[in-house]
């Protein structure tokens, strides 16, 4: 490095030496003129000048900053002609003070200041030495150093064809051809300025802004944007290269003049003047610049840029790849979310971009089509946020809709059981009652922080945490993958939770809730447009992915040609200026694992694992913590019989108490009935000593045969009185029971395939179905309770007296009823019931209740249950 500082050092000087050595070479010109004797010797000594000149300007320029670009110089390395401690000077034309003599004219650019010709690259000769400029910068620095933002205004990036390979790599950015683009570009140059003014950069790569022409429409804000630039911009290392400036006009005040830029204009006839350079390099004792007229160098073909950049984007693809693990903090947990959050997720060209939540940006919206990263992009932005943001300052509540696995990287598995200690719900493959439900625990949580905001005399999260650093109020990032299947529709529960959404979007800044919804596109959700006020306005931040324009404003396109690993970042609604093209990196399952066990290993002794919501899993009594913790010491006995989709899947059931009624049906020709039944059954065991009541178990369908067997397997090793009985034997039971009540359970499988034998009448005149009634309606008092499990609600329905026996048999669950047939059965037509796979509806007709449920089922079942209706 020491030598390439020597070597640079000198060339500042002998451009110093080669500035004074034209100026004695002027002064002998003057004499000549004016010493008409000493002709020869002059003529001489001006040859002898020059000669020198050139010997001095090919030594300070050599390799690729001054040397010829043509086929010559193709193979020279790239990156070994560095300037680190000092300016690079390239070469920018070559004087010619006498006829036949010339000389190479440098002038500093990189590390100095900037560059400007007044014609732009629709002059060929002007082109020329455009990408001539920018190859000799681009190769003379160290790979990966120098990113350019092209800009051609007027020839549709014509002039950067040849560079192209470097866009490909994403070393350079796409060409800007219109306002937009190249507003865009501004912003990046001025944001890289900002980040290095802040402190937030500290080793920023050399930005180079280069303007082949400027776009039509451009306006004195622009100038002045350019012209603060221009001041700033060296010590951030931003460049500029302009061709076309300043812009000539027709009225009006001229463009500002720009700092630290050396000028060339044009003397006509291909002759050019040059203004003094930036720096100390003086060239003329008046300030007016080189005191000689100069050709522009003539730059570069297409076809030496072309191959020379070529050969540069391989090796640059192959480095270009931001890696996850750089983007995670050194030390976890050391960031305050008191006044928004902020992660690193990527680069927007070098420059490390970050996302930040906050009251500008609250919530967010992210589309793409599949495969686009979606996925990935989430998980970068969650894992970032959760190393920076310990659990006291951050929750994370994660719902996908789609069929995959995208939360499980936040759960503890068979395989793993480490989990994201900042994750508190995650629902995978989650149907709408548990998102819904999700919501509604969400808009509870900011009702509470509203309280507790409003007793401390704040309206802003942000205000109580200045107040009070400690306030246990982390902020909550709530990601919806897939939302748009909760949110379409019109029945009740789209409803309910378009609702929720908007007074979750409204409020949360406020209280530190934070929103991210993800979809292939916004399109097609009508509640969420209906109103006047679109909901969407509350997200201010957009990503569009590959695919993903829909979430940006019409005719905002820019997402539309991205690669995957790249996005359009937009914190202005989607308005085509705000775009910011940001790479991400791929979070590898590899990755993931070691950084979640980094953030796991550091968790509290009291984080508990998060509550997850599996829409395909099944759930078994055996597991379940609510069953194993049963005893005979309760105080209301419970028949579970499921889990309920809600937050934390509490496991439900139904009270089986001395109120007439207290009976369980279950509705359905899924074998999962004769599960529900078992696990009822088995719950209800535990809470009774053995000898304290009697089992009556009679099946009536072969596929019940096993669950029956296993049935009466659990409650004789529990040691309770049980007893296997026929379709007789259960008649006579019904007898008795009604006859002389005692504690006893009935289980019937298949209770439908028995109906006819007890309606036959008995030799006193009475029915079984007698009996039946009898038993549902005083059994209870007794302690006698029938758990039932009915193929078809029809003949329920006959059993227990039609409509006027509902209030007899209190405790319901559907399995695959068809809703249209619940809802006359239960007389309610207001209830919509869609059966699916894996999961039951739960009515108590006592309390009014409904809830969704997933069945307790047996080990194996899981095909069965997953199977169509
Ligand atoms: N930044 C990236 N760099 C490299 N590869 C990536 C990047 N992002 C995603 N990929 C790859 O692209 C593929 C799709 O990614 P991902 O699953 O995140 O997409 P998605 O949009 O969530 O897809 P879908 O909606 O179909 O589930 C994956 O194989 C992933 O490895």
């Amino acid at each position: 490095m020491g030598s390439i500082a020597q070597f640079l050092g000198r060339a500042a000087y002998l451009h110093r030496q080669a500035a004074s050595l034209l100026l004695d070479a002027q002064a002998t010109v003057q004499g000549l003129e004016t010493d008409q004797f000493a002709g020869a010797a002059a003529d001489h000594e001006l040859r002898q000048l020059t000669a020198r000149l050139r010997h001095l300007a090919r030594t300070g320029l050599e390799g690729w900053r001054g040397q010829p670009l043509d086929g010559s110089i193709v193979d020279r390395p790239v990156g070994h002609d560095v300037v680190p401690d000092g300016p690079l000077f390239v070469k920018v034309g070559e004087a010619q003070p006498i006829a036949d003599r010339t000389f190479w004219v440098a002038a500093p650019f990189v590390g100095a200041g900037h560059l400007a010709i007044d014609t732009d690259a629709r002059d060929r000769r002007v082109a020329a030495w455009f990408r001539g400029i920018l190859l000799r910068t681009f190769a003379a620095l160290p790979e990966g150093v120098v990113r350019v933002l092209p800009v051609d205004g007027a020839m549709l990036g014509a002039t950067f064809a040849a560079f192209r390979p470097l866009v490909d790599a994403e070393v350079w950015a796409p060409a800007a051809t219109n306002l937009s683009g190249w507003r865009a570009t501004l912003e990046e140059a001025e944001q890289q300025i900002t980040a290095v003014q802040s402190g937030d950069l500290t080793e920023p790569p050399v930005l180079v802004l280069a303007v082949a022409a400027l776009p039509t429409g451009h306006s004195r804000e622009d100038w002045a944007r350019l012209a603060a630039i221009a001041h700033a911009g060296p010590s951030a290392r931003v460049h500029l290269l302009l061709a076309g400036w300043p812009p000539s006009l027709l009225h009006g005040d001229g463009p500002p003049r720009l700092d630290y830029t050396t000028f060339l204009s044009s003397a006509g006839d291909g002759w050019w003047r040059m203004s003094e350079p930036p720096g100390p390099y003086r060239l003329s004792p008046d300030n007016t610049g080189l005191p000689a007229l100069m050709r522009l160098d003539a730059g570069a073909s297409e076809d030496v840029v072309a191959a020379v950049c070529r050969r540069a984007a391989t090796t640059a693809a192959a480095s270009r790849r931001t890696d996850f693990g750089s983007l995670m903090p050194e030390q976890i947990w050391q960031e305050s979310s008191a006044t928004g959050l902020r992660a690193v997720v990527g680069r927007g060209g070098r420059i490390p971009y970050e996302i930040v939540l906050d009251d500008a940006t609250p919530h967010m919206l992210l589309a793409g089509r599949s495969g686009a990263g979606k996925t990935n992009l989430l998980l970068v932005l969650l894992y970032a946020l959760a190393s920076r943001y310990s659990p006291d300052e951050l929750g994370l509540y994660l719902l996908d809709f789609k069929e995959g696995v995208s939360f499980v990287e936040f759960t503890p598995t068979g395989n793993d059981p480490s989990w994201v200690p900042h994750a508190r719900t995650v629902g995978i493959e989650s149907d709408c009652e548990y998102g819904l439900a999700v919501l509604r625990a969400l808009t509870r949580e900011m009702n509470r922080r509203a309280g507790a905001l409003k007793a401390a005399g704040v309206t802003k999260l942000a205000a109580l945490r200045a107040g009070n650093p400690d306030a246990a109020m982390p902020r909550l990032v709530v990601v919806i993958d897939e939302f748009q299947v909760q949110f379409a529709g019109n029945d009740s529960l789209a409803r309910d939770a378009v609702a929720a959404l908007e007074e979750l979007a409204r409020k949360g800044r406020s209280y530190g809730i934070h929103l991210i919804l993800a979809s292939q596109t916004i399109a097609g959700i009508d509640a969420l447009y209906a109103k006047k006020d679109s909901i969407f306005g509350q997200f201010p931040l957009r990503i569009a992915l590959p695919g993903g324009s829909g979430i940006l404003d019409a005719g905002n396109t820019a997402a539309d040609g991205l690669p995957v690993g790249s996005a359009i970042v937009n914190t202005a609604g989607g308005v085509a200026e705000a775009n910011r093209v940001v790479r991400f990196p791929e979070a590898d399952a590899a990755s993931l694992t070691t950084h979640r066990h980094t953030l796991w290993r550091a968790r509290s002794p009291l984080n508990e694992p998060p509550a997850v919501f599996a829409g395909y899993a099944e759930y078994q009594i055996g597991d379940d913590p609510l069953y194993q913790a049963l005893t005979p010491q309760v105080r209301r006995r419970q028949a579970l019989v499921g889990r309920a989709v809600d937050v934390g899947l509490p496991t439900v059931g139904f009270a089986l108490d001395a109120v007439p009624g207290r009976h369980l049906a279950v509705l359905g020709t899924s074998t999962v009935g004769a599960d529900v039944l078992h696990a009822a059954a088995a719950s209800l065991a535990r809470q009774h000593e053995p000898g304290t009541v009697r089992f009556v178990i009679a099946g009536f369908a072969a596929v019940a045969d096993e669950v029956v067997d296993d049935l009466v397997a659990v409650l004789t090793g529990a040691g309770h009185d049980c007893a296997e009985v026929d379709a007789a034997g259960l008649r006579a039971s019904l007898a008795e029971l009604a006859a002389v009540p005692q504690p006893t359970y009935l289980v019937t499988f298949a209770a439908d395939v028995v109906v006819p034998l007890l309606n036959e009448r008995g030799p006193d005149r009475r029915t079984g179905l007698d009996d039946l009634r009898t038993v549902l309606r005083q059994g209870p008092g007794y302690g006698v309770h029938l758990l039932s499990w009915w193929r078809g609600a029809r003949r329920f329905s006959d059993a227990i007296g039609g409509s006027a026996g509902r209030e007899d048999v209190a405790c319901l669950v559907a399995l695959n009823v068809p809703g249209s047939e619940l809802a006359s059965l239960l007389g309610d037509h207001t209830l919509t019931w869609q059966m699916r796979p894996n999961r039951a509806l739960l009515l108590d007709r006592h309390d009014q209740r409904q809830r969704l449920v997933v069945p307790f089922v047996r080990p194996g079942r899981h095909d069965e249950i997953n199977e169509p209706a």
